[in-house]
């Protein structure tokens, strides 16, 4: 007998900026530290721009983008205070984008297993999925600091791929930016990009470009014989 195509299909997201607009609690906890420093505060949308490679490239791209010290001593400092300014209230201005909520729900009342891989830290990774009702919904989830190399080393989606005891050809990566999409293409994995987030800017075939996360109903992974 044959399970219906979508039984095969197995779909792994990006965090921030793909499923969450986590920046607003990004900034905050940035700017938390920039406060402590007596450096100037940033807007949403400046910060936001830095997201997606984890926070200690966060804080070290833009404190040199602003022409702030940047050394290591610093950077290590900053990243330990952003750790525990977060760690705070990992969730309290974060939103799902348009339609996540109820799409992620859709794709696992269809029959596809979902998993996570983010570049966000692991354990608060797993509060705010835990904080935002959304924990259940995955078969596996790895932050950053969960492997021996994030994103973009191919190594960290494949990780999770392998959680999710996934077949090659079996499953495709969601994501928002250019590290996400670096990351699929180097594990030989289909790659859909998000309108939102950071996925303005992605270039990538037509196809790819998702309007939202149901369209990904329509994608059927190679059929396995059971
Ligand atoms: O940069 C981060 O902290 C996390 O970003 P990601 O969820 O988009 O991988
Ligand atoms: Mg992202």
């Amino acid at each position: 007998m044959t399970k219906p195509l979508a039984t095969y299909g197995a779909l792994i997201f990006d965090l921030d900026g793909t499923l969450i607009d986590s920046a607003p609690d990004i900034a905050a906890a940035v700017n938390a530290y920039l406060r402590s420093r007596g450096w100037p505060e940033q807007e949403t949308e400046f910060v936001e721009r830095f997201i997606g490679n984890g926070p200690r490239r966060l804080l070290l791209d833009m404190l040199t983008e602003l022409g702030l010290p940047s050394d290591d001593a610093t950077i290590r400092a900053a990243h330990a205070a952003y750790l525990a300014h977060y760690g705070e209230a990992p969730a309290r201005l974060t939103k799902f984008y348009s339609h996540v909520r109820e799409d992620l729900a859709a794709l696992r009342q269809a029959g596809f297993r979902l998993g996570i891989c983010t570049n966000k830290p692991h354990a608060l990774t797993l509060r705010v999925l835990d904080l935002l009702g959304i924990a259940p919904l995955f078969d596996a989830v790895l932050g950053a600091d969960a492997v021996p190399a994030c994103k973009p080393d191919p190594g960290h989606l494949l990780a999770v791929a392998k959680r999710m005891q996934l077949a090659d050809g079996g499953w495709a990566y969601v994501g928002d930016t250019g590290v996400d999409q670096a990351t699929a293409v180097a594990a030989n994995a289909p790659f859909f990009v998000v309108p939102w987030g950071g996925g303005k800017l992605v270039s990538t075939e037509p196809g790819q470009r998702l309007e939202r996360l149901l369209d990904l109903m329509a994608y059927r992974p190679v059929q396995q014989a059971i």
